[in-house]
């Protein structure tokens, strides 16, 4: 704990070179990350899970990791430290080690950033490679993907939809605990749409036999767009709750470097949805040759235009995510991934993205949520106040929202306010139709504004 990294790195190798002289041991080493294929490897998650289980019972230091699914937090084998097992009697040394490595997503692929490398390494006397090799490691990789398999039908079972944020490149993403409630049923939306969208992804989840036979990965792009306020995220939840994925939220400011992107999609788990929230605002893609024509001035200045950037760097930013970054990695990575995935982006403002983003094959859907119309508003007053069409302001309430602009978050607040202030269903649907006259005296420019409680009279 006193020594600096570099430091016990240091030593640690010495050390290793000194004793390799001396005893006559082999070393298996098993790393997180295969940087050639940009994979995960699955050894080293089956080693991890493994050795939680089965060794770190009596370990002085381990690593705790509680998921939001899992009714008990699971061991890992904390950076730089030894465990020990035995099999058919032969004694064996597991380590964590980590090493630094350059990030190469610098302009001209240098960087002074640097990415850990995770590995595991595992120690036993020569006379039993062929046992280890043979038995122990397929035993080890048998048992850890076992264990997995347990916990995941757990999970399933407990909880359907997880939203999952992403941090850092270690940390990969930190499971937050939640739960959203919304289903295709609770969502206000056309209905034919909204039938639409789920047979799309129904459809999606069963074609795994032609996703195969056409030789392209098996996942789907959808991209959501329209106002603040009309179900982009609860659509989401509500997909993720149809059909039982994982949600991994993809916060692309929070995430430094191309590498630190590909070990972050690597990690995904098939039958998920990543989410680009706001991606005009997450990613500078516009006006893209603007962008490269100031970084080749910036080049020039510092007399490095004769080298030409990477294409990890053919992107904007000079240390952050590059749009050809975030493309390339969706479209090859999760071709030689195992399941299927469904990739989301959300704007406000489509007209803002590139158009490279949205051509077929990278976003197949766009998908508009506009403002709440007459089915929409049934939808909400069916959920929030159990009334239906036989309602006598309804009829009133479904002429108006054909003239006026309310969003299914407008329409929601003004029920949600009447319930917590106890007034019955027939105010919030006075209240509601009040509101709507308002719009509609005060033209456009009032129809945007956000709901005042002040507002409603
Ligand atoms: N189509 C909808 N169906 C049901 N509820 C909705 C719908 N749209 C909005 N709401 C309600 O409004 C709240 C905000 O909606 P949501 O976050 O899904 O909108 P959004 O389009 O993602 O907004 P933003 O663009 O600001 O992120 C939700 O919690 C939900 O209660």
């Amino acid at each position: 704990e006193f020594l600096p990294p570099e430091f016990h790195r240091f030593v640690s190798f010495l050390l290793r070179g000194i004793m390799a002289r001396f005893d006559n041991d082999d070393r298996i080493v098993i790393e997180e990350y295969d940087d050639n294929t940009c994979t995960t490897n699955e050894l080293y998650g089956a080693a991890q899970t493994y050795l939680g289980d089965r060794c770190l019972d009596d370990a002085s230091v381990v690593r705790l990791n509680k998921r939001c699914d899992s009714p008990l937090p699971a061991a890992t084998l904390p950076d730089y430290h030894t465990t020990y097992d035995s099999f058919q009697g032969i004694p064996l040394h597991w380590n964590s080690v980590v090493f630094a490595q350059a990030d190469g997503s610098g302009p001209s692929g240098r960087s002074s950033r640097h990415v850990d490398n995770h590995s595991l390494e595992l120690t036993f006397h020569q006379r039993h490679r062929h046992t280890v090799r043979s038995l122990y490691i397929p035993h080890v990789l048998k048992e850890g993907k076992r264990i997995a398999i347990a916990s995941r039908q757990r999970r399933l079972f407990t909880n359907r939809a997880n939203i999952i944020y992403g941090d850092d490149h270690r940390n990969l993403w930190s499971p937050v605990p939640f739960s959203h409630p919304s289903t295709f049923d609770t969502l206000a939306i056309d209905p034919a749409l909204r039938d639409n969208i789920r047979g799309d992804l129904l459809r999606f989840v069963d074609r795994r036999d032609y996703y195969a036979r056409v030789g392209r990965p098996w996942k789907r792009g959808y991209l959501l767009h329209g106002p603040p306020g009309t179900g982009k995220t609860s659509l989401i939840a509500a997909i993720a709750n149809l059909l039982e994925f994982d949600v991994y939220d993809l916060e692309l400011t929070a995430v430094h470097s191309n590498t630190a992107l590909r070990r972050l999609l690597a990690s995904t788990t098939p039958k998920s949805v990543v989410v680009i929230e706001d991606a005009d605002c997450s990613l500078d893609l516009t006006d893209r040759k603007k962008k490269k024509n100031q970084q080749d001035e910036k080049y020039a200045k510092a007399g490095e235009a004769e080298q030409e950037p990477t294409p990890a760097s053919d992107g904007l930013g000079l240390s952050t995510i590059s749009l050809s970054g975030l493309l390339n990695f969706v479209d090859g990575l999760w071709s030689s991934s195992v399941g299927e995935r469904l990739m989301i982006l959300t704007t406000n403002n489509p007209e803002r993205l590139d158009p490279a983003m949205l051509r077929p094959g990278r976003m197949d859907r766009k998908i508009h949520l506009s403002y709440c119309g007459p089915a929409a508003f049934r939808v909400l007053a069916r959920n929030y106040l159990e009334v239906g069409q036989e309602h006598p302001r309804m009829a009133e309430a479904e002429e108006l929202l054909r003239e006026v602009e309310m969003t299914p978050a407008d329409v929601a607040e003004v029920f949600m306010r009447c319930d917590a202030e106890g007034e019955g269903a027939d105010a919030a649907m006075g209240k509601a139709v009040m509101e709507m006259r308002r719009r509609k005296r005060e033209g456009g420019a009032a129809s945007a504004a956000v709901l005042h409680g002040e507002c409603l009279g």
